[in-house]
């Protein structure tokens, strides 16, 4: 089979040699004089082998192999070297060089040294053609080798490189930033940055100018200048989360920009292009939302160019048990405990639970199991009662301690499962302290963040449910009391 060769010999009587030999071979040789050539025509077409006089009347070979290395790791490199400089052919084959010829070299040393090498070459692709054909059990910063997930990760693989616009949806907790960071990491834009604005936790009133950014006293507090997403994201991604939350208005202006690359900030009278991959995640039914008038059709369609939809965890299978593992690894480190594993009655209990807070969940059930407990196996008395008796609320929590009672109560009752919080709750005793399941929701959630000290983050990982929730929320609280006031 016919191969390509750059071959870079300043003597050109040599140079001739070496190509008859090389074209016994049967290889398609391009022979160059200088470094500076060679680095010109590996650029135009990386050939599949680089034969390289250490001494070279421009630059060293030396150097060349050091270029070669970062712009074309994948290249195999053969140095030329005479007697006196055998030490920096050493050196190349540390640097990466696979072989190296000292001259006076003959055909047959020649055809030995350039038969290995292709053959290597060939070994490498095999490797790598049946690595990416078996399914991978981590990828990019998820874990889980499931059917579902291996859907996912080819389809990041594909979309990578492209400047297509990416929706992301699925439930809360089922990795969407983590999806939008790998479409980010795994493609050609991954040296720029990757900006995340999670629409939903950002006021109204604000939203505009994070994206867009302002000019000088474009509004009160408005100090100085400043840029927005659009620009931080030149020449990288923009991930807007919780995308469906945008107001129409800006929905409008947000249109323009996909479709142009062009905006205006806050305040300005200038528009301003920038190029920008534009990623955008919801955990409602986006359809769904544009039928209820909430989202822009337009916009829908500019969006949701290449869906991807990642599934709840308990649609996973053993990836959930992956996950917990390896989660349980991490923690114990961090906690210093010295958890290995989970025994089988914990395993079975993990992989049957329905998992409605998705991977963040499950975080944060492996976590409080580490904080809480200390052995080498985790078994059934360390999970939350909640997680045992599969969400039935009124089954007694199997911690058997009062301290562990109190702590499963507080830690593994999730908000978003406000009758819970009711059927718990003790202080109704008559029917005129029944109150408006919303303030007994608030009331759960701001005791959460007056115990992390006003750490939303915190009290939301506690809670099973995302920040944004809590900011949407406490926007809402806001309303319904200003509503009663009123009236
Ligand atoms: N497959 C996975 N493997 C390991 N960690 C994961 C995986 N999926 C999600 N995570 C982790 O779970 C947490 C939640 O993920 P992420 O924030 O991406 O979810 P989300 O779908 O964007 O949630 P939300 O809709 O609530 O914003 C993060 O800490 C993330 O690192």
């Amino acid at each position: 089979m016919g191969f390509r060769v750059i071959l870079v010999e300043d003597s050109m009587s040599l140079g001739a040699l070496y190509t008859e030999y090389l074209c016994s071979e049967g290889a398609d040789v391009t022979l160059v004089q200088f470094g500076a050539d060679a680095i010109k025509e590996i650029d135009r077409q990386p050939p599949d082998l680089l034969i390289l006089d250490i001494k070279l009347p421009d630059m060293s070979g030396m150097d060349i192999l050091l270029q070669v290395q970062q712009s074309h790791p994948e290249m195999t490199v053969i140095m030329i070297t005479a007697h006196g400089t055998i030490d920096i052919a050493v050196d190349a084959m540390r640097a990466g060089a696979f072989d190296f010829l000292v001259k006076p070299f003959d055909s047959k040393r020649l055809a030995i040294t350039v038969r290995n090498a292709m053959k290597q070459r060939q070994l490498v692709k095999l490797v790598s053609q049946y690595e990416n054909s078996l399914p991978k059990a981590n990828y990019q910063g998820f874990i889980g080798e499931s059917l579902a997930m291996q859907t996912v990760y080819k389809t990041i693989d594909c979309v990578a490189n492209s400047k297509a616009s990416v929706f992301i949806f699925g439930e809360s907790g089922t990795g969407k930033e983590v999806c939008a960071q790998a479409i980010h990491n795994a493609g050609n834009r991954k040296n720029n940055a990757f900006i995340a604005l999670n629409c939903a936790s950002i006021p109204k009133d604000l939203i505009e100018s994070q994206i867009f950014g302002h000019t000088k006293g474009a509004f009160t507090g408005a100090v100085s200048q400043r840029d927005g997403a659009a620009t931080q994201a030149d020449g990288g991604t923009l991930f807007l989360d919780e995308i469906c939350e945008m107001d129409l208005e800006l929905q409008s202006k947000l249109l323009r920009f996909i479709q142009t690359g062009v905006f205006r900030r806050v305040g300005g009278t200038k528009d301003e292009k920038v190029d920008v991959r534009f990623v955008s995640a919801t955990n409602k039914d986006p359809w769904q939302q544009v039928q209820d008038g909430l989202f822009r059709e337009d916009l829908y369609y500019r969006l949701h160019v290449i869906p991807i939809e990642l599934p709840p965890l308990n649609q996973r299978g053993k990836d959930i048990l992956l996950i917990a593992n390896k989660l349980l690894g991490q923690y114990a480190k961090e906690e210093g405990k010295p958890f290995k594993g989970f025994n089988y009655a914990a395993q079975k209990v993990l992989s049957e639970y329905h998992w409605p807070g998705n991977v963040r969940q499950l975080q944060n059930v492996i976590r409080q199991i580490v904080v809480l407990n200390d052995a080498a196996e985790v078994d059934i008395t360390m999970l939350p009662a909640r997680i045992v008796n599969d969400g039935k609320a009124t089954a007694a929590p199997v911690s058997s301690t009062p301290q562990m009672m109190e702590q499963n109560s507080l830690l593994s009752t999730p908000a978003h499962d406000t009758a819970e919080v009711i059927v718990h709750d003790k202080n109704i005793a008559t029917e005129q302290n029944i109150e408006p399941l919303w303030k007994t929701e608030k009331r759960t959630i701001e005791s959460a963040i007056d115990l992390c000290e006003g750490n939303i983050p915190k009290a939301a990982a506690m809670l099973d449910i995302s920040p944004s929730t809590i900011y949407r929320k406490k926007q809402s609280w806001d309303e319904m009391e200003h509503a009663l006031v009123k009236d």
